[in-house]
């Protein structure tokens, strides 16, 4: 075990610290070393390796590495059913073999050769953690292996609990008026921590009463449609027209999530919108990519509400697990309201999946009664 470091008298090894570390360098396409209690591996992210860097990691794994995928990439190579994730040997590493079973759209393939490990399955949270494809090398390595790299090195248990980690770290950073097209009484109040890469975001709209419902919207990042007004989905629609009500009804607090893409982050959702572009739906593309029906958690956005002080919400949102999720936190929800966007030919289709796959509360007349008279 390496000794443990300060700085100006400050441990630098907290597992918060180690985490984000490790998800820079497996970013940047650089094998981490992970720790279990009797095992060492080297992990790399299966979408960034190299030629170069494969060459080197092949004489070091001597036919032992494998790639392990989520099952639900399993499933889309016809793993019928599979719910848990599993390893493919790699006698050698492949970057043709490991293209087609991680990344290729059509791809059937052989049963995997294992269940995943307890290292293997803090390699892919490890990759779900840094954005990139949850698809990754793993190469078992004894000390002497590695002995005088410079590599980043992890504790599977510091991976296993960053989330909870991240949550707990939340604060708020900052906080200033700024007000707002139609609602200028609005204040914005940063947080660091809880989910993602980036900061947090509590939009205080006027001065919600704090001793009775207060009305909130937890409202997960997407840039192409809250900023560029994508057609492809309604969450521009969602955010300014709730900023807009908040506004002409007493108030409330938004909460703008680090979660771009149900949390899978901007390139993979791009990713999904390519193989959408070629007719599959939004669920089945993620599946393809080995994502889960949603990957956000809203545990920590409960932390933020009551750190603003509420503790009773009217919820405004079409989706259940958020609601689940406040009164999990032990928040109350006293009301839920829905919080229709405005169809059109473009996102009809990811309307009716998100109410017919994943149990949204959408009532497809009200809101087809929505449409623009053109579209
Ligand atoms: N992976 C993926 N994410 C998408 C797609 N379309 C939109 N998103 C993301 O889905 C999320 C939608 O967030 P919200 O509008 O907060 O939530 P919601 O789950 O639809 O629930 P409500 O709007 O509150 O009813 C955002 O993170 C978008 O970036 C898609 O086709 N694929
Ligand atoms: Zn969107």
């Amino acid at each position: 075990m390496p000794e443990s470091r300060t700085l100006f008298g400050r441990s630098l090894e907290t597992s918060l610290v180690k985490v984000d570390r490790a998800i820079a360098e497996f970013r940047a396409g650089r094998p981490v070393l992970l720790r279990d209690a009797d095992r060492l591996a080297l992990t790399l992210s299966a979408e960034l390796a190299d030629e170069a860097l494969v060459r080197g990691l092949d004489a070091l794994a001597r036919g032992g590495g494998h790639l392990v995928l989520s099952a639900a990439r399993l499933r889309r190579l016809g793993a019928k059913g599979r719910a848990e994730s599993g390893i493919f040997a790699l006698p050698a590493i492949d970057l043709g073999r490991i293209e087609t079973l991680a990344l290729k759209i059509d791809a059937r393939m052989d049963a995997p050769t294992a269940p995943a490990s307890a290292v293997d399955e803090a390699a892919l949270e490890l990759a779900r953690l840094s954005l990139v494809l949850p698809a990754v090398i793993v190469i078992p390595v004894a000390e002497a292996d590695i002995a005088g790299e410079p590599l980043v090195e992890v504790a599977i248990e510091a991976i296993n609990g960053y989330r909870a980690e991240q949550a707990a770290s939340l604060r708020i950073v900052g906080r200033a008026p700024v007000p707002l097209e139609g609602a200028p009484e609005t204040e914005f109040v940063v947080f660091r921590g809880g989910e993602g890469l980036r900061d947090q975001v509590a939009i205080v709209v006027g001065k919600p009463n704090l001793d009775s419902a207060v009305p909130v919207r937890l409202h997960s990042a997407c840039l192409t449609g809250d900023l560029f007004g994508s057609l492809k989905c309604d969450c521009g629609d969602q955010l300014r027209e709730t900023v807009q009500w908040m506004a002409e009804n007493g108030g409330g607090v938004l909460l703008y999530l680090d979660q771009e893409g149900r949390g899978n982050g901007i390139s993979n959702k791009m990713r999904a919108y390519k193989l959408q572009s070629q007719g599959w739906d939004t669920y089945d593309a993620d599946e393809v990519l080995g994502f889960d029906l949603d990957q956000r958690h809203f545990d920590f956005a409960a932390t933020m509400l009551k750190q603003l002080g509420v503790s009773s919400v009217v919820a405004l949102t079409n989706n259940p697990q958020k609601i689940g999720a406040i009164e999990a936190a032990g928040l109350e929800v006293a009301a839920s309201q829905r919080v229709l966007g405005r169809p059109n030919a473009h996102n009809v289709r990811y309307l009716a999946s998100k109410r017919d796959r994943a149990g949204h509360f959408i009532d497809m007349d009200a809101l087809m009664a929505r449409a623009a008279p053109t579209d």
